[in-house]
């Protein structure tokens, strides 16, 4: 029997009202405004294309220019990678200084929790090459105790000189970073590159979400489990309490403000007010949006006879889920907010919109700077810093790594031919996306990247755009349905959408 959400029945109309695609002049307003505030003018917005919204070219780039960088609207780091790399939970910078990098991710190796066995972290492009653990999802990324097999332990006082700073590597002092700043909550989770970025995450996102005894959730306990839940599942559901407590603290932001204005009119309204609900939502109304259970892709393994299963499933899966949330965040002026149709369409919108939040490692750059010094000097640096490159083993190298939802970038439309990518520079340190020309761009055209590794045969090609929710796919100078494989050589090199 199919099971039914409370919520969904009672607020079936704010609900309705919420998922409403938002007016094309409301669009387009949110999208000039953040365009100005980003300061990337040579971009525009526009939502008349054959796929809905695009990016368009306001100005000529050249080859390997900077077209615009993106700041998330919504992101979190791997539950697995926080044991790798400690970086501010706001920005994404790494922190702390590379001793601490290096002390703390050994220390907890020798506790037990590993490195994760992921690496690559050569681009933030699409995640289609993601691991798929389980049925559930693209995101899954759980720590597996998975140490490497080729490291040298070391002793425990060589890790704890690091930690507590009695040890200086060599040149360490090249890579400065910034100090560690503490969760505002004091939570054990967070931890941030200022107190700006601190303030910041707090009155955004964190105060809800912080288990920390500061925390303004409703219940800590409840907050627990709904994180370790989403550890051992999906952490596509950390995201999306992200979206939700970004949503309620808006509202009551607004609410606020408002109050305070009618105040001085005296006439005060008490209760939910939807209007300032559909306003505290208008930036995540702006993604492109699916039911979770809807748009997933149907792993390999499943059979196509037991897909109404599977995706029963995902749909019960993301109920407990909610559940969980629900025990620890509810608000019930926001109460739409925790219904299942609404976290679905959330936990859709990542699924099919989201990039990988990627920063490369201080670590690496430190090592490699070592290998790169000239004989004496790199020899004596050796003496000191080989112990622990034997200790790291070959994921020393292991950069940040994330999901995140950033709304311009999330307009882009795919090409299997793109004159755009993701891709990080040497001096983007941080959570932002940045996407670079891969030719000469003219004024006018639409800017698009590839969503999957575009050098595939045809036909992976169009089993990988089918995970993206794509109806129809644009192979080359026409459109290709799904069923008019054979009209497309697979080995097509043409102008290939
Ligand atoms: C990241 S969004 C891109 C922005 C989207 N056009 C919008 O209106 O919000 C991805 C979605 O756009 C559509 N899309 C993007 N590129 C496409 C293409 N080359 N062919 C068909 N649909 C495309 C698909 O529906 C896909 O799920």
């Amino acid at each position: 029997m199919e099971l039914v959400c409370p919520i969904d029945q009672r607020c079936s109309d704010q609900i309705a009202a919420l998922l409403r695609p938002p007016s094309p002049p409301l669009v387009q307003e949110y999208f000039e405004q953040l365009i100005s505030k980003r300061q990337c003018q040579g971009i525009k917005v526009k939502q008349n294309g054959e796929f809905g919204k695009g990016l368009f070219a306001e100005t000529d780039f050249e080859e390997e220019k900077l077209i615009f960088k993106d700041q998330m609207l919504v992101g979190a780091q791997h539950p697995s990678n926080k044991i790798d790399c400690l970086v501010c939970s706001y920005c994404f910078k790494f922190i702390g200084s590379i001793e601490q990098q290096i002390g703390r991710r050994l220390y907890l190796k020798t506790l037990g929790m590993g490195i994760s066995s992921h690496n690559g972290c050569e681009s933030n492009s699409s995640d289609e090459d993601e691991d798929e653990d389980d049925h559930f999802g693209h995101n899954h990324h759980n720590s597996q105790n998975g140490a490497s097999s080729s490291t040298i332990p070391l002793p425990t006082t060589a890790v704890e000189s690091l930690m507590n700073g009695e040890l200086a590597l060599p040149y360490s002092n090249k890579f400065p970073l910034p100090s560690i700043v503490s969760c505002p909550g004091r939570c054990e989770e967070a931890f941030y590159c200022s107190k700006l970025c601190a303030e910041a995450d707090w009155d955004l996102f964190h105060c809800l979400l912080c288990t920390g005894e500061k925390s303004e959730s409703c219940s800590r306990k409840g907050l627990l489990k709904f994180i370790q839940h989403a550890n051992e599942t999906n952490d596509i559901f950390l995201l999306a309490a992200k979206a939700i407590s970004f949503t309620i603290l808006r509202y009551r932001k607004f609410k606020a403000s408002h109050l305070s204005k009618q105040e001085k009119t005296a006439s005060i309204i008490l209760g939910t007010d939807p209007s300032l609900l559909l306003e505290a939502w208008k930036p995540i109304s702006i993604g492109h949006k699916r039911r979770w259970w809807d748009c997933i892709s149907l792993p390999d393994d499943i059979d196509a006879s037991d897909e109404a299963t599977f995706r029963g499933q995902i749909r019960e899966l993301a109920f407990t889920s909610l559940q969980l949330l629900k025990e620890a965040i509810f608000d019930k002026e926001c109460e739409p907010l925790f219904s299942l149709e609404i976290y679905g369409h959330i936990i859709g919108m990542f699924e099919l919109n989201n990039l990988d939040l990627v920063v490369a490692s201080p670590v690496e750059d430190y090592f490699l700077y070592i290998d790169d010094l000239p004989h004496p000097e790199k020899k004596e640096a050796e003496k000191i810093t080989q112990p622990y490159l034997d200790a790291l083993g070959e994921d020393y190298s292991i950069c940040c790594q994330g999901t995140a939802f950033f709304p311009l970038q999330s307009c882009m439309n795919h090409s299997c031919c793109p004159n755009a990518k993701a891709f990080k520079r040497e001096e983007d340190r941080d959570g932002q996306a940045t996407i670079i020309a891969l030719r000469p761009i003219c004024k006018g055209e639409e800017v698009t990247i590839s969503y999957i590794d575009e050098d595939l045969p045809f036909e992976e090609r169009q089993a990988f755009l089918a995970d993206y929710g794509f109806r129809f796919q644009l192979c080359m100078d026409g459109w290709a349905t799904k069923g008019s494989e054979e009209l497309i050589d697979s080995n097509w090199t043409g102008s290939k959408r």
